[in-house]
């Protein structure tokens, strides 16, 4: 469990980083302090997705996880858990008169009704590709960006950045988490020649260094946005500061683990803006100026008891969330197998974080 690119910091102190903003269980918070989720996903072929990074993000502990839908894979996906909050509220071409003449703007408004009362969104896990759903999306997005609420994207919310990437370019509060086919596809989108992590043919050091570089490369022409590229390893770059999370996981490629994944970032997405809302006591000093190169980010995660820049503590998100979903694939696979699939995952989430984070000093979730 070691090899860090870059920001040439061990595992082990990433992880007691990230620990920092992790918040204690305390006795003072009120429901829905400690996160507010929502998946915008699920749609009449795809309901595993959207419950799978639902149910990620309440497994590693916000408050309140939703899933905002297609109408009609809502009932399937409540009825996967009672624990989630599921509202039918995405439209499609099957739930308006005129697919080609709608107002993709008055569409939307039930779910940027909702942006006030929630902390992250998760976009794409099951979305699937209806033109009029990818429409109202669209304009759920350029409103929560114009509110500053994070998101994280994957799978169809991909697909929709690559056909506009102003969606996203410049936009430092979202992580995008392509595998290894989204992320040449973004890069053609993006026009730059940026090999996936199957293209570059090296081996070794050399290997790892062009897939770097590839990532640094994509995340610049994106003007700084956070990228995931997930594979054999998970190459995470904002084109400043990079790290690979080279991290065993499983060895079983079942469907449905990239949706661990963005559960478990908007969870974290959440946490770190309680951080940055100082809603809790870290012990940690004052810090005089914000991080932005990749020495100043290096220097604040190797201080300890100095508060975090949020360039830094976005990195520490995205390293978490990839760390731990790696360790619930390769805990799920020791179980099942060959026969591990993703809800197998679903049941190592807590596990993973304790033996890679743990509970911060203070919390009574550590008693
Ligand atoms: N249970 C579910 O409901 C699931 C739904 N999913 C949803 O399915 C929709 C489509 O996602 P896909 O995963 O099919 O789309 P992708 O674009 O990831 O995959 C498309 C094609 O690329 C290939 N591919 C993927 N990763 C590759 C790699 N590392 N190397 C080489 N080829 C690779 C795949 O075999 C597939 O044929 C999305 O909405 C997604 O969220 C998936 O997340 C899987 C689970
Ligand atoms: N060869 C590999 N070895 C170890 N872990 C891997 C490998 N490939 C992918 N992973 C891990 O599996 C998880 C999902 O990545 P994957 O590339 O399967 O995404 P995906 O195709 O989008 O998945 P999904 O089926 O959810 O859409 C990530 O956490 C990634 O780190
Ligand atoms: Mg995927």
């Amino acid at each position: 469990m070691e090899s860090v690119q870059h920001v040439s910091t061990s595992s082990k102190a990433l992880f007691n980083r990230v620990r920092k903003i992790v918040p204690p269980l305390l006795e003072k918070f009120h429901k829905g302090q400690l996160g507010r989720v929502a998946v915008i996903g699920g749609c009449a072929d795809y309901t595993g997705a959207p419950y799978f990074s639902a149910i990620a993000s309440a497994r590693l502990g916000c408050d309140m996880s939703h899933v905002i839908c297609e109408r009609s894979a809502a009932t399937v996906i409540k009825s996967y858990s009672p624990n989630l909050m599921v509202h039918p509220l995405l439209a499609s071409s099957s739930s308006v008169n005129d697919p080609q003449s709608i107002d993709a703007r008055a569409l939307a408004s039930p779910i940027i009704d909702m942006l006030s009362r929630l902390h992250v969104l998760v976009i794409g896990p099951g979305l699937g590709r209806d033109g009029v759903t990818l429409k109202v999306v669209m304009e759920v997005m350029k409103e929560a960006r114009s509110r500053s609420v994070p998101f994280i994207l994957d799978a169809d919310g991909l697909f929709l950045v690559m056909s506009d990437l102003s969606l996203v370019k410049g936009y430092n509060n979202c992580i995008l988490t392509p595998n290894v086919n989204e992320f040449k596809n973004l890069a053609r989108a993006a026009g730059v020649d940026a090999p996936s992590q199957a293209q570059v043919k090296d081996s070794g050091e050399e290997k790892t260094k062009k897939e770097s570089a590839a990532c640094e490369k994509l995340a610049q022409a994106l003007g700084g946005v956070t990228i995931i590229q997930k594979g054999p390893h998970d190459v995470i770059s904002n084109g400043v500061s990079t790290i690979i999370s080279d991290i065993e996981g499983g060895y079983k490629r079942s469907g449905g683990q990239g949706d661990t994944l963005t559960g478990s970032l908007g969870t974290l997405m959440a946490w770190r803006a309680a951080y940055h809302n100082k809603m809790w006591d870290t012990g940690e000093k004052e810090n005089p100026k914000e991080a932005e190169t990749e020495q100043e980010v290096k220097a604040e995660i190797e201080a300890e008891d100095r508060r975090m820049s949020p360039a830094t503590t976005l990195l520490l998100v995205a390293w978490a969330g990839s760390g731990i979903t790696r360790e619930s694939s390769r805990r799920a696979f020791m179980a099942k197998k060959r026969s591990m699939q993703a809800s197998d995952l679903t049941d190592e989430v807590h596990e993973s974080f304790l033996s890679l984070i743990g509970e911060p000093d203070g919390s009574k979730a550590a008693l």
